[in-house]
């Protein structure tokens, strides 16, 4: 990262305080050409015009700043923000010292820097940072604007390289605790960085040919920059991982693997999907997460793959070869630069679960909410969901309000702890802390915040506030874990899918549920889901693993990372979303419905049984997307299940 100017514009590339408009002067402009040129400093955008950065960009390229020179903005919501569309929200700072200072400690590496403005509260800010802005702080006079003796103290403050010191001084002053959250599942691991000795021996010993009967290889952080030949020797093996290594091509022997059904390509070089995995006759499980990925070849994807995970990446399109997955189910595209998906795409007739956050859509293929499978559909993010009336702002609440506990959870989003809240001491909350945006499944945390806080039901778990950047976070309802105390802990409906299960939720061994368990289990779900799809919002991750329940049954709906508002996909679309969720429902359903256990002779517990697993396979789970049920409709279902389960009329026991 190069040294970075934070740019005022009013009282720096102009002589006036409060200009109605955006306006540069020449000469203004052509001191700070000079300074960029010279010194090949980036600009951070933190005046108040910063919510129109691509346009203030535009405008200095006109006088000759290259495109490119700006970098990006500090963080801080104002005014100027509520003319801007599809802008996440983020919380307003007390000052611009503040916005500064949370940008520099997202920013460690920045080498040098400087603060131009007219205003010295561009420096001051509450005094807490003091000395390491101040000093890098160069403040113009407003009527005169850019002097030369400013960008000659510019040019020294350029020079002038930030201490580690300095930079634990921007850390604490932005309240950022270093997460000391773990990662039991090894979930995400993206960090780059150390070799892992013990892939690296594995390597050699694969180099030396003295690998062959293998059936699982792990070459993960192995450091290697081009994988061994002798790979195409290990016709046995069904499982191997490459990941964080700076691979950018596999060699022509790959085409041995001729058992390989997972492979994990996590954090590499690659730009394009190698042509030869095509040929791998089993493969079934295709990872290239966060790689260079540009392009797919339109022979390079193996007819056999059921799960496809390109999350972050460079993809602007996809091979229309991918109407030749016939059995994939579940696709994995967040946070790519996807313009429009093919309309071969509908010829993947298994496909149950689609992620799409974060890309550049602006449509859709016809056809495509008419899938007969789909189930989970994830879209924030995107210009055509982008429409939407902004949902009400979370309560923003700093990091010094929360005392952090111990970590309660974790998945692919983020960590979760127990915390205490100082607007509430008496009621400890849940804290959940996200893991980098642009990495995690479902995308960007802000598109959860923004959901989550939108929601007040008795069956979706709370969100009291969030957290701002650079550490976002929400701040939920607590709810104590234990669902196996009587006493009336909670605990998860289910466990994530596994790679056998693909996309659905696994249970451990010998799971089995009460009728009663189920059918408030069911109800309250499907009331959360009447709620949010009230609202034109789809959860698009409901699953058991991401609801909580009671020991009897009652739930509580977690985890909007996937949700977003279908408002702006209009009346036609509206429906079929609904019941797309409503087949995930259904899932839910048929696997509680599988683990009632009727005891012999318990012809009314049979029945249930019988009866929603009917329900749940044909109305909830049906082909035809359309002629599903909504969740209104399906509460009412449940309510009848019930009714003829209790033999008799409401309120049931709950
Ligand atoms: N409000 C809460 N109170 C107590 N525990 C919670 C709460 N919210 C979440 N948890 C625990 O943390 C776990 C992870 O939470 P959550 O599902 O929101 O995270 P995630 O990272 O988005 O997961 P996923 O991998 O499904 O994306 C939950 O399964 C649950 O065990």
């Amino acid at each position: 990262m190069p040294s970075v100017i934070f740019l005022d514009l009013d009282g720096v590339l102009n002589r006036t305080r409060d200009a109605p408009h955006l306006r540069l002067d020449d000469d203004l402009v052509a001191r700070l050409r000079s300074l960029v040129r010279d010194t090949g400093a980036a600009i951070v955008l933190s005046t108040f015009w910063r919510a129109f950065e691509e346009y203030v960009s535009y405008v200095l390229s006109r006088h000759g700043i290259p495109h490119g020179t700006v970098i990006g903005r500090t963080p801080g919501r104002n005014s100027s923000f509520d003319f801007v569309t599809a802008t996440a929200s983020e919380p307003a700072f007390r000052s611009r010292a503040e916005e500064i200072t949370v940008w520099l400690a997202t920013h460690p590496e920045v080498a040098s820097f400087v603060i131009l403005d007219d205003r010295p509260s561009a420096a001051n800010g509450d005094g807490t940072v003091g000395e390491p802005l101040a000093s890098r702080f160069v403040q113009t006079e407003t009527s005169v604007g850019l002097s030369d003796a400013n960008v000659a103290r510019c040019r020294e403050a350029l020079a002038s390289k930030v201490s580690d010191a300095e930079k634990s001084v921007f850390l604490q002053a932005a309240g950022l605790a270093p997460p000391k959250s773990h990662d039991p599942r090894g979930l995400v691991d993206t960090a780059p960085g150390s070799v892992n000795e013990e892939a690296q021996a594995l390597s050699r010993e694969l180099s030396a040919g003295k690998l062959t009967a293998l059936t699982d290889l792990n070459l993960k952080k192995a450091g290697l920059a081009a994988l061994p030949p002798q790979i195409g020797e290990l016709a046995s093996l069904t499982k191997l991982d490459i990941s964080l290594n700076t691979l950018s091509t596999l060699p022509a022997e790959t085409s041995g693997l001729s058992s390989l059904r997972i492979l994990f390509s996590l954090g590499n070089e690659f730009e394009s999907i190698p042509s030869v995995l095509r040929s791998l006759p089993r493969l079934y499980m295709l990872s290239f997460k966060s790689n260079r990925l540009t392009h797919i070849p339109e022979d390079a994807l193996a007819p056999t793959i059921e799960w496809l995970i390109l999350t972050d990446n460079l993809l602007e399109e996809l091979p229309a070869s991918i109407g030749c997955l016939k059995t994939l189910r579940k696709c994995m595209l967040t946070n790519n630069r996807l313009l429009a998906l093919p309309d071969s795409l509908l010829q993947c007739r298994e496909l149950e679960l689609i992620r799409l956050a974060d890309n550049r859509l602006s449509d859709l293929p016809r056809g495509f909410w008419q899938l007969p499978k789909l189930a989970w559909a994830g879209l924030a993010g995107n210009p055509l969901v982008a429409r939407a009336a902004p949902l009400p702002p979370p309560r923003w609440v700093a990091p010094a309000e929360l005392e952090v506990g111990e970590q309660i959870g974790a998945g692919g989003g983020g960590f979760v702890h127990r915390a205490v809240w100082s607007a509430q001491p008496d009621e400890p909350v849940a804290l959940k802390l996200f893991r980098d945006a642009g990495t995690v499944t479902d995308g960007d945390p802000a598109h959860e915040i923004d959901v989550g806080s939108a929601l007040t039901h008795p069956n979706v778990i709370r969100v009291l506030g969030a957290t701002p950047r650079p550490q976002l976070g929400l701040v939920l309802e607590l709810l104590q874990l234990n669902k196996a105390s009587a006493g009336g802990g909670w605990g998860e409906l289910g466990k994530p899918p596994n790679f056998d299960t693909c996309a659905r939720d696994t249970y451990p061994a010998g799971t089995t549920f009460g009728a009663p368990f189920v059918l408030r289990a069911l109800s309250g779900v499907a009331a959360a889901c009447a709620h949010l799809h009230a609202q034109q919002l789809s959860h698009g991750d409901l699953y058991a693993h991401n609801t909580l329940v009671r020991h009897d049954g009652e739930p509580k709906v977690g985890d909007f990372g996937a949700a977003y508002n279908y408002a702006p996909l209009g009346a036609e679309a509206a429906p079929l979303v609904e019941r797309v969720e409503v087949r995930a429902f259904g899932c839910l359903a048929e696997e509680l419905a599988t683990r009632l256990a009727p005891a012999a002779g318990d012809e009314s517990e049979a029945a249930l049984q019988r009866n929603l697993l009917g329900l749940a396979r044909e109305a909830w789970m049906g082909a035809a997307v359309g002629a599903r049920p909504s969740f209104a409709e399906a509460c009412q279902q449940i309510e009848a299940l019930a009714r003829a389960y209790f033999e008799a009329p409401p309120p049931f026991p709950w």
